[in-house]
Order: C-alpha cells, then structure tokens, then sequence
C-alpha cells in the first residue's frame, strides 16, 4: 500500500469549479502512475458557502481543511456577492480568513515563459526571447489586506474609509527566509520590493531583508521601490530571479508577471505554512466574464495542483511529470481561448480538451 494523502477540495465560484475539475482529473492520472492515494473531501468556499450553508466559510468547511494535508482551493467572488456587507463577501468572508487561520504566511507564485508560448506574451519576442523565470514571493497574511483598524467610518459625507498597513520584525523576517532560500536553490538574487522613499512599513522591510541577508552570503540582495519594479517587469523580466514582495505589492505584481508569460490562467501559486501544510490556487479569480462556457485556461490549477504535489507530499517526480506534460502539450499546440494566437500549428480547444491532452501527455 502507498501513501496517503488528504486533500481538501474547495471549487468555490465562477471558473473554479470547471478548472478544479482539471486538476483532479490529473490527480486520478498520478495515482494511476505512482503508488499513491489522494483521498478527497469538497467542501463548500466563497459565493458556494453563502448559497449553500449561509456564510462564505463555513465551519465544516475549516474543520474539512483542518483534517487535510494540504487545500486546493480555486477561486472565489463575483457580481452575485458584491452588494454583501465586505467582511461577509467571498474574499473577505472566506479566502482571508482561510490564511490566516492555517498561518499561510508564504505566496510562492512562479512566473515562467513556456518556450512555445513566447508569443502569446504581451512583450515583444526579442524582450522575452530564450525566456525568463521568476519567482514572486508575495508575504500573504500581513500587511494592507489585514491590519487593524479597517473600516469605513462616519455617515454620509463625512465617512472615511481607513486600511492600515502594519507589519512586525518577526512577520518579515520570516518571508526574507523564505526568499533567500528559495533564491539559493535557483539564480541566487533576491529583488526586494518596497516604497522606503514613503512608506514605513517599508523602510522597517528594507532594513530587516538587509539584515537576514547577512545570513545569505552567496544570494545577491537588489532593492527597488514597487512603482520602479512594475514599469521593470514589462521592461526587461529577464533581470529578476526572486522578487520579494509583501502581500499587496506582491498581488498586483504577480498578476503583471502573469501576463508575461501569456495569461493569469497560466499562473499557479502555493501558499504555505511553517512544515508541509499548504493552499494551492491559481493565481487569478473567477473570471466571472467568461465563468460557465467551458474556456477557461485550466493549466495555472492543474500546476498548481503540481506544486501541492512538490511542496506539500515531497512527490517531486510527478510534480515534475505534470510540469512537463503541459510543456508538450503547449508545444503540440493546443491552447484555451486566451492563450490563442490564429496561426499555422495552434488548435483552439475548451477547458476539459485541454485537460485531458495534459492527462495523456503525463
Ligand atoms: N484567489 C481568488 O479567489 C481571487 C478572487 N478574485 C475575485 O474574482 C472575481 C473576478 O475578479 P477579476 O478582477 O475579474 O480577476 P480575474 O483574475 O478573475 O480575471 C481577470 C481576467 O483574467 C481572465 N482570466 C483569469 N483566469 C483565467 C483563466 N484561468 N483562463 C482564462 N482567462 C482567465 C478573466 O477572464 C479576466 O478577463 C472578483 O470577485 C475577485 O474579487 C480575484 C483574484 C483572486
Ligand atoms: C482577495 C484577494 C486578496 C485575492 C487576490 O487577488 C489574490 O490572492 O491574488
Ligand atoms: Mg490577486
């Protein structure tokens, strides 16, 4: 008997559902190939959870997630839940909380251009020729998204809403660990984004990633102010190896390097804790304009499924194997609606054409 993993399912809204059912299918291939079970339980998240138990997380769900090895999430929101008071919305009410409750302090976000999708990029081909990798480490439990006080104060013209930026030494400490270890097993140079010039959560971050890199001699540590590093990243991605990033900063970065390397559906992300537990989601949303027609591009969850796979069970083979196996499908052709470029050697096929196509290059 092999090993057993549990895996908490959580579809949530919009795309999530038909991309989830992607990525299980490549979960049904793996055990099919290696000695393994994923065991697997759906629990309702976000717009799902308030229609279906009244609250965008509900108690089972986190009980559910709390008995699993690791979450694979999808994603949650839309137009249905947007008139909701915001701390019952699905992001609010459900996605926020879910970190902060399983401590999933670290966003790993791996931008890369697949050889055979240079075109699909939104940079000219000789920017991105020979291709780039990135690794965005976005702090995902600190910072704007969950500082206290937030609010919106007062009544009618005299309210004020109020976000607050806060973030401790040990908060990070930790994520500067993070990067310089992920930089060591990789390009070895660390970017750490900021806005020191006016921020003081910032000017606090800078001084600490100084400090650990002390700790990392052979990691090459750059600084760039958040403004400078957006306009960097279409300019020339080839100069970044880790860009280290807290949680807003990192968000909005991720979703440029995203488009870099052709769509937000490409693009997988880890979320993980201190030991193996972690939540694995694409890094985009529900895509609520194109929810429900069968085209969304399911490959950023079936390599986010990968990297549960890589970082949550040590099953670096198959990791490996998903990863290649949408290399060859990408360079065989096939390609969703948003990666689709009308020329010679490309076939547009729907979410679950391209879903099995990865199944039966695995
Ligand atoms: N982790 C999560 O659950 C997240 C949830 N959201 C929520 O999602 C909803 C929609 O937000 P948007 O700002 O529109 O961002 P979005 O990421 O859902 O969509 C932005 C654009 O990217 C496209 N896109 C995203 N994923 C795609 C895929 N797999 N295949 C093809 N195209 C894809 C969409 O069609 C859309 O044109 C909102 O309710 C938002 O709060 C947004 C970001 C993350
Ligand atoms: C609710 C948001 C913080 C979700 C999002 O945009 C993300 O995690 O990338
Ligand atoms: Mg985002």
């Amino acid at each position: 008997m092999g090993q057993l993993f549990k895996v908490a399912v959580l579809p949530g809204d919009g795309i999530g559902p038909e991309v989830m059912a992607e990525a299980l299918k490549v979960l049904d291939a793996v055990e099919k190939r290696y000695d393994v079970k994923f065991e697997r339980t759906h629990a309702n998240v976000g717009g799902a959870g308030i229609d279906l138990e009244g609250r965008a997380l509900p108690e089972t769900t986190v009980n559910i997630c709390k008995a699993a090895d690791a979450i694979l999430f999808g994603s949650v929101g839309g137009p249905k839940w947007e008139t909701l008071p915001p701390d019952e919305q699905p992001e609010r009410g459900a996605l926020l909380p879910l970190r902060k409750i399983f401590g999933l302090y670290a966003n790993l976000r791996p931008a890369i251009i697949f050889p055979s999708l240079t075109s699909a990029s939104s940079l000219k081909e000789e920017v991105i020729a020979g291709g780039f990798d990135i690794l965005v480490i976005r702090e995902l439990t600190g910072g704007i998204y969950f500082s206290q006080p937030k609010g919106i104060d007062g009544a009618g013209r005299d309210r004020v809403g109020v976000d607050t930026m806060r973030y401790s030494v040990p908060e990070i400490e930790r994520i500067a660990h993070v990067a310089f270890q992920a930089a060591q097993k990789r390009g070895k140079k660390v970017c750490s984004i900021d806005k020191a010039n006016v921020l003081s959560t910032s000017v606090l971050w800078r001084e600490i990633v100084i400090n650990i890199a002390k700790e990392y001699p052979d990691v090459e540590l750059s600084h760039m102010y958040v403004d400078n590093a957006a306009m960097q990243l279409v300019r020339w991605p080839k100069q970044f190896d880790v860009i280290l990033c807290e949680n807003m900063f990192g968000d909005i970065l991720s979703d440029e390097a995203a488009m870099l390397t052709g769509s937000l559906g490409m693009l997988p992300s880890a979320s993980l804790a201190e030991g193996t537990f972690g939540m694995y989601e694409p890094s985009g949303g529900s895509a609520p304009d194109i929810a429900g027609q069968g085209i969304a591009n399911p490959i950023a969850q079936i390599l986010s499924a990968g990297m549960m796979l890589r970082y949550s069970f040590g099953m670096i083979e198959a990791a490996d194997a998903i990863d290649n196996a949408v290399a060859k499908v990408l360079d065989k052709g096939y390609r969703t609606r948003d990666i689709y470029q009308e020329k010679a050697g490309e076939k547009l096929v729907n979410t679950k054409e391209i879903g099995d196509a990865i199944i039966a290059n695995l």
